[in-house]
């Protein structure tokens, strides 16, 4: 070792650099690379040990190490950090050689590609696992190896898994999960055997297929001419048959168990395409290769917004809104997001085939669309908002082949949990981020009402696994529950053996009704009970109308802003439109709602024009029908002339009370007269100054903040509006249609 240092204390070391002294053990691509973002970052004094002793001179050289060194006692007990990053079966020998002179204060890793090997060869060595030597494995690398190709940026937003035992040093435990975060890598925790069979199928299968898949063309008859012709699909495919032979041979030595199970598993998928070839079973390989290609369309939405960082960290964004000249033009408005969602499950669940169109397939809709499609159903995307669903009936669905997860959204988990409940396989649902630490109870409550078997590891909390279950008659009373439990409670009531009911409803339910109707499902609510009657769905044409909630919020900008022409040509009319067209119509705007109004989603054509507003007076039912919109109900009363009370605030669920309240504090801050006492409100008319507001991140106190802005004196932004541009996607070119001046600042 040549430690100029090395009468130096480790302690003393330490401080200089956070990681102390760290030897890499094989200088090749990936120990070159960790070597190297150690150095550059000024973390660690790096050593290199390598039984090519080119690569450790080329290593010094190129600045990746600072000093070569051998597996010497004098080098072994002043090492704070030891990464072995050796092909995985030498790693036993480099073990035996550390062994004598390694001390339980120096953290002992690995970066190898199986991690079960790599446990043994410690066992082999040490008798049992020593607590300092905790494996790792970075997911990250190339086809390239030695120490030329390491790269300082390798494992940045890139995953490293560690795969801690039982015994292992916790202290040192966290060592190294900060020791791969100061690389920029996202540090996850894995069991052995769970690691060795997910690398099995995401990148063990995938590096024998290349290689085969050139070996074999390779030995072909035509070879020179397969090579000379193939393209980018040939590159692409291949990539990787261009890895280290070493170390992939070694690899597959290594975790032989995994890597035959997913190679059999791939096997049969492969069999089963080549019988579609042969019989010319077309709609078999299509439906293959959607599925397919939405799966990896969503891996790589996946894995983009983890690379650009996003998962790690959400930037809160603002919006400012000038007061606006006008609104004028027509536009039609994207289909809402909450019954995109429903259609598509219930479209999934049909007999038959659903054109759904003027869908909302932004956000989790999508998340849900993945899931039923790793079950096996078919979803054709003809453009940006229509689907072609070809239904495979109630219980058609096929166990998938992995978890289903639903990352961080709980619609998708109130439409899958009940779905999942109702079929004749197992299944686990897995979850991400706040997701896995928010109980579930009342949703979990409902699978077993079902007679659903629900096994979670933390009480009512993902992940959850559903074992088949003899179904019961669905009878549930929800005093409390949220829209979303409600609209679960619905689907389960799709599978009760007799006809199912949900007591105490306190939500409306026209527009669930209308939507049910259109599957061939009735969907009735006498007396607070509503009921389903036992059928199965069949496939529907359906063309979803605006969403309500932009509808509303866009007629009161347009009534409210002097100049404004609006027309909403997919506005919802009839039972199911917001109460908030003829709230409008009644405090003086003008606005006509065109259009017949038979059954289901009816559309017509919503005009407004500005005209001054003028005080109401509404009372605790009126404010009830209008829960949802009362953050407009309260900008609509900021504009009018006079005074305007709203009451019967305190009888609604908090929430709605909450959102009211926030938007006084913004009325008053815009120096609006505002008075709250015993759940009534009244606001005084006046001309809002304009400034800052914080939306809470509610999107539709957003709507409402920005709406008031229209007409302030000043300009108004409007803070942590990240909820509202998720969800109201087409937001801007909405805005530059009709010439808003709203913009997004970061
Ligand atoms: N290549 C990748 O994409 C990738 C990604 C993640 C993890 N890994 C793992 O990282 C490790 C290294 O892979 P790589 O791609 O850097 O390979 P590499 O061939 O570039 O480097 C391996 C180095 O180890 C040295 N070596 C071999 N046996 C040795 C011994 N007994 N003593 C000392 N040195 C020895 C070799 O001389 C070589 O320099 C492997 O365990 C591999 O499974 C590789
Ligand atoms: O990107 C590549 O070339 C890789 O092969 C990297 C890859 C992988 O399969 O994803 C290879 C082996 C590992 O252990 C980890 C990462």
């Amino acid at each position: 070792m040549n430690n100029n240092d090395s009468g130096n204390t480790v302690g003393a070391l330490l401080g200089d650099k956070p990681f102390g002294n760290v030897l890499i053990v094989g200088l090749g691509m990936i120990g070159g690379s960790f070597a190297k973002a150690l150095k550059e970052r000024g973390l660690a004094t790096l050593y290199g040990a390598d039984r090519r002793e080119g690569e450790l001179a080329l290593g010094v050289s190129t600045g990746v190490i600072d000093y070569p060194a051998e597996l010497t006692e004098q080098c072994i007990a002043n090492m704070d950090v030891i990464v072995l990053a050796t092909p995985v079966r030498a790693m036993e020998s480099v073990l035996l050689e550390i062994k004598p002179y390694l001390k339980a204060s120096t953290l002992l890793t690995d970066v190898g590609s199986t991690k079960g090997s790599v446990v043994e060869a410690a066992k082999k060595v040490f008798g049992e696992v020593p607590a300092n030597f905790i494996p790792s494995h970075p997911i990250a690398g190339a086809e390239k190896s030695g120490v030329l190709a390491a790269n300082s940026q390798l494992f940045e937003k890139h995953m490293a898994i560690v795969t801690p035992l039982f015994d292992s040093d916790p202290s040192l435990l966290d060592r190294l999960h900060q020791l791969w975060a100061a690389l920029g890598s996202d540090v996850v925790s894995m069991d052995v055997k769970h690691h060795d069979h997910v690398l099995a199928s995401s990148s063990h299968l995938p590096h024998l297929l290349a290689y085969t898949l050139v070996d074999a063309l390779a030995n072909s008859e035509r070879s020179q001419d397969v090579f000379k012709f193939a393209a980018g699909g040939f590159r692409d495919f291949t990539r990787i048959a261009s890895s280290d032979p070493v170390m992939w041979r070694d690899v597959f030595l290594s975790n032989k168990e995994a890597t035959l199970a997913t190679l059999d598993l791939f096997t049969d998928r492969l069999a089963v395409m080549r019988a579609a070839i042969e019989q010319g079973d077309g709609a078999g390989m299509f439906g293959v290769f959607t599925r397919a290609k939405s799966a990896r369309d969503h891996f790589l939405r996946l894995l983009e917004q983890r690379t650009a960082g996003q998962s790690k960290e959400v930037k809160p964004l603002s919006m400012t809104v000038s007061p606006a000249s006008a609104i004028k033009g027509e536009i039609f408005l994207s289909g809402d997001k909450s019954l995109s969602h429903k259609a598509i499950t219930l479209a999934c669940l049909s007999s038959g085939v659903s054109h759904l169109s003027n869908i909302d397939l932004t956000g989790d809709v999508r998340i849900t669309m993945q899931a039923f499609r790793d079950m096996g159903v078919v979803i054709e995307e003809i453009s940006a908002d229509q689907l072609r669903v070809h239904g495979v009936g109630l219980k058609g669905l096929k166990a998938p082949i992995a978890p289903i997860n639903v990352h961080q959204s709980s619609a998708a988990l109130h439409q899958l949990m009940p779905v999942l409940a109702g079929q004749d396989f197992p299944v686990t649902l897995v979850g991400e981020g706040e997701l896995l630490s928010q109980p579930m109870k009342e949703l979990f409550d409902l699978v077993r009402a079902m007679g659903g078997h629900v096994m979670t590891a933390a009480a009512d909390c993902l992940p959850v696994s559903l074992a088949p279950s003899v179904p019961q008659t669905v009878s549930l009373v929800l005093k409390n529950g949220s829209k979303r439990l409600h609209g679960a409670a619905l689907l389960a009531m799709l599978y009760s053996p007799e006809a199912g009911e949900l007591r105490a409803c306190k939500y409306g339910i026209a527009q669930t009704k209308a939507l049910f109707a259109y599957f061939g499902l009735q969907v009735t609510l006498d007396e607070g009970v509503v009921r389903l009657d036992s059928a199965v769905p069949q496939g529907a044409q359906i063309k979803l109308p605006g969403d309500v909630t932009q509808t509303a919020w866009l007629a009161l900008s347009a009534a409210l802003t002097p100049g404004s022409r609006l027309a909403i040509e997919n506005a919802l009319v009839g039972d199911m439109a917001s109460p908030y067209v003829p709230f409008l119509k009644k405090i003086g705007a003008n606005v006509r709602l065109l259009g017949d109004h038979s059954t289901g989603f009816d559309q017509g054509r919503l005009e407004v024009a500005f005209a001054p507003l003028v005080g109401f007076d509404l009372s605790a039912t009126e404010v009830y029908g209008l829960r949802n919109e009362l953050a407009l109900v309260c900008v609509a009363a900021a504009y009018a002339s006079g005074v305007s009370v709203i009451r019967g605030l305190s009888d609604l669920p908090y929430y709605y009370e909450d959102r009211v309240l926030c938007l006084v504090d913004a009325l008053t801050h815009f120096g609006i007269v505002c008075e709250y006492s015993a759940g009534q409100l009244t606001i005084t008319g006046g001309i809002p100054l304009g400034g800052e507001l914080d939306c809470a991140g509610d999107y539709r106190l957003a709507l409402a903040m920005l709406a008031l802005g229209l007409r302030s004196r000043e300009m108004t932004r409007v803070n942590d509006c990240q909820a509202l541009l998720e969800e109201f996607t087409e937001l801007g070119s909405v805005a530059a249609q009709l010439g808003f001046h709203c913009a997004v600042v970061q």
